[in-house]
């Protein structure tokens, strides 16, 4: 492998990127990746139950959303209905199946709707929360607001490195929920500081490619959920619930035939930088732009090549915008680094502490993307 990358490497640098480990031999096969993967049978089953209920949940407000003349006043309270009903009801099925030891960090507080004049919001999550839980006839229970309340706020826990925790966004891409784009539920779990599990519904992805022409056509169903545990590899089902297919990152190896994810939002990641790298990589398709993890997911089935999240100066990743995602990729063949080339350390609590950004995409073209990277990076400072 050439070693040119060491050139782009910040003085501060101390450990290989990541990328390195890729020519390492692989980990010993199958029989012990099935034993780590059967560990969490019962936790990825109870994930994978909560994050559809969630769906659910927030495809009836967005439909209400969409239909009525909310969106156009600009009204976000249904956003927040959906945001910590989802939460609520996430928080409140992991409870149920693991009652001791139980540990969450997520998004949401409660602390807003405790002011004076929530009440009503809280009545209306609640409905929301009730009806989802009793929907397939699982749970038999009615519960109260302030047990909903409770259940939100039973996701304050700071995570780390000892024992395990719950992450959850009970909606990540807000912005994309209320447009009636791309929005996901994403639920991972930390063992240890690392992440062994993750969860993503998407309840707008197409379940073919985002690259298939006819996607936009009304045949083509959405609703994916995808789910990865250590060891056991990515799948992706219908949210509708029929079965689940392997799912792999793209092959490509040649930068000129990969095509780029980024946020919609321009607040959210520079697409000026992402261009130069693009353009450093000879990549020839224009980027697709989409909101939320939905992003990893698409890339998780090979839709796109690469991934690039470049926020603004200050900004502070945080855990749940990326736990779920990152393990959805890893385990579909992928590589996701922070720009310096640094695995993701899930184990500082919410936060990320990250050189940069992130960068996402196959063992073979992380080499020349980290290169692009570097030299954007630097180039871009020293045009300041
Ligand atoms: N200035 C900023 N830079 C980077 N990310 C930001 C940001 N402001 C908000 N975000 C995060 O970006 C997430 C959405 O990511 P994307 O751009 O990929 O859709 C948001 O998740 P929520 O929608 O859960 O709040 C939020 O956490
Ligand atoms: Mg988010
Ligand atoms: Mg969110
Ligand atoms: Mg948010």
């Amino acid at each position: 492998m050439s070693i040119n990358w060491l050139r782009f490497v910040s003085p501060s640098l101390k450990k290989p990127p990541l990328f390195h480990l890729c020519h390492l031999p692989p980990p010993p096969s199958s029989s012990s990746a099935v034993i780590v993967a059967m560990s969490y049978d019962k936790e990825l089953a109870a994930a994978k139950k909560a994050a559809s209920l969630a769906a659910r949940l927030c495809q009836k407000v967005q439909k209400a959303l969409l239909q009525s003349d909310v969106q156009s006043k600009n009204d976000k309270s249904p956003v927040t209905v959906a945001d910590y009903g989802s939460q609520a009801l996430v928080s409140f099925v992991l409870q149920q199946e693991f009652p001791d030891n139980f540990s969450l960090v997520a998004e949401e507080d409660s602390k807003d709707l405790r002011k004076d004049g929530g009440q009503e919001i809280v009545e209306r999550i609640t409905k929301l929360v009730n009806d989802s839980l009793t929907i397939d006839g699982s749970y038999n229970v009615t519960l109260s607001t302030e047990d909903v309340l409770k259940a939100i706020d039973n996701g304050r826990s700071e995570g780390g490195s000892q024992g395990r925790h719950w992450v959850l966004d009970p909606i990540d891409g807000t912005k994309g929920f209320l447009r009636g784009d791309q929005y996901a539920i994403a639920l991972a779990l930390l063992d240890g500081g690392k992440v062994v599990l993750g969860v993503l519904a998407c309840p707008n992805l197409p379940l073919t490619s985002l690259s298939d022409a006819g996607q936009h056509s009304p045949n083509n169903k959405v609703g994916c959920l995808f789910f990865a545990v250590v060891g056991g590899g990515t799948y992706m089902q219908p949210l509708d619930g029929s079965s689940a297919v392997k799912v792999q990152v793209s092959a490509v190896e040649n930068p000129e035939e990969a095509s780029f994810f980024e946020s919609y939002e321009a607040a959210h990641s520079m697409h000026d930088l992402s261009s130069l790298i693009a353009q450093k990589l000879g990549v020839k398709a224009p980027p697709v732009r989409i909101d939320s993890q939905a992003k990893y997911g698409a890339l998780s089935r090979g839709d796109g090549a690469i991934y690039l999240r470049l926020p603004h100066k200050g900004y502070r990743e945080k855990i749940w915008d990326h736990a779920a995602g990152c393990i959805v990729v890893s385990e579909a063949g992928g590589v996701v680094t922070d720009a310096a080339g640094q695995p993701l350390d899930f184990s500082k609590g919410k936060c990320l502490d990250l050189d940069t950004g992130i960068i996402v995409t196959n063992q073979k073209l992380m080499p020349l993307l980290f290169n692009a990277v570097r030299k954007s990076i630097q180039e871009k400072a020293s045009s300041l």
